[in-house]
């Protein structure tokens, strides 16, 4: 539904993208992160026809986006720094739009309705906050109703119970079959809206899989009636006991080799589960990024 390959775009003679591809499939929301600068707002313009790209190529339902004769129906496009005229409310916005992708009027209070922005909708979009901009910018993504969303940080300024509902519109949206990719640095957001990560640093997508398969850890976590004995029989077996988290020992095994121990040991068993990164350790890890997300 969407796809990219070998997308490069030169700026002042360096590769601020370089070779990014990937496939993103109907019913699935991937999110797109990495650092500030890492590329990711300009890997969002070239899908979307903004930025020419260097090299490579990118499809939209099939097709380079700028040439579907109405490019409104295949996608709904969010990206940083969209000009709206101040003056206007937001409806007139919308509608203004909706006139020419010949969008019934009614939709615009939809949408406008989706975003919880319904209130607000005859003010002029000068006095809005961020993050009923932000709310806007979604609306008028969603006007059409198109297959494929790209929004760039969408919940940028938004507070709580516009990213809760945001996260809500977009698993929905997925699970009508649409197809999402967003960019973001809220990473505890992420972890629970994506199904799908693209890591990107210094232009080239470093990680690209499913969420739950890149925070495997290969660890578990196992807490006994008896830590001491625990530890003591670990590392009997050569396998390194370490803290985890809510006072378990971490150890690099599978469960069954550690529940194998335990009971040919003997020791009671409270709690084993499989250790699982958090987004943000795995983007640290990735990245290499020791402060930003
Ligand atoms: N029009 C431009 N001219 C020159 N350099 C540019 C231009 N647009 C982006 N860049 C540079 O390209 C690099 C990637 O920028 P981009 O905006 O794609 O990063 P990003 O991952 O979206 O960052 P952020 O998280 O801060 O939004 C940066 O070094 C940026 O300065």
């Amino acid at each position: 539904m969407l796809s990219a390959w070998g997308l490069t775009k030169v700026y002042d003679g360096r590769k601020v993208v370089d070779q990014v591809g990937f496939e993103l499939q109907p019913g699935t929301v991937t999110a797109f992160l990495g650092p500030n600068g890492a590329g990711k707002s300009t890997t969002l313009r070239m899908i979307s026809g903004l930025t020419v790209p260097d090299a490579g190529q990118s499809l939209v339902a099939g097709r380079p986006f700028t040439q579907w004769p109405n490019p409104s129906y295949v996608a709904g496009v969010l990206l940083d720094g969209q000009a709206v005229h101040p003056g206007r409310s937001g409806l007139t916005h919308l509608r203004t739009s909706a006139m020419l992708s010949g969008v019934p009027k009614r939709r615009c209070d939809e949408v406008l309705q989706m975003v919880g922005l319904a209130d607000a909708a005859k003010r002029k979009i000068g006095k809005y906050s961020l993050g009923m901009r932000q709310r806007l910018g979604l609306a008028h993504a969603l006007l059409t109703n198109p297959p494929v969303l790209i929004l760039d940080e969408p919940i940028n300024g938004l507070d709580p119970e516009g990213i809760r509902s945001v996260r809500t519109l977009l698993r929905d949206y997925a699970a009508r079959g649409g197809t999402v990719l967003l960019s973001s640095h809220v990473l505890s957001e992420v972890d629970q809206t994506a199904d799908r990560v693209l890591m990107i640093g210094g232009g080239r997508i470093l990680r690209d899989g499913p969420l739950a398969e890149l925070t495997k850890s290969n660890r578990t976590l196992v807490k006994a009636a008896d830590m001491n004995r625990l530890a003591q029989v670990l590392m009997e077996n050569q396998l390194q006991p370490m803290q985890g988290a809510d006072g378990h020992i971490a150890v690099n095994a599978t469960l069954q080799q550690v529940s194998e121990l335990a009971m040919k040991s003997g020791i009671a068993v409270l709690s084993l589960k499989e250790d699982q990164l958090s987004l943000e350790d795995l983007f640290f890890q990735v990245t290499g990024n020791g402060g930003q997300a």
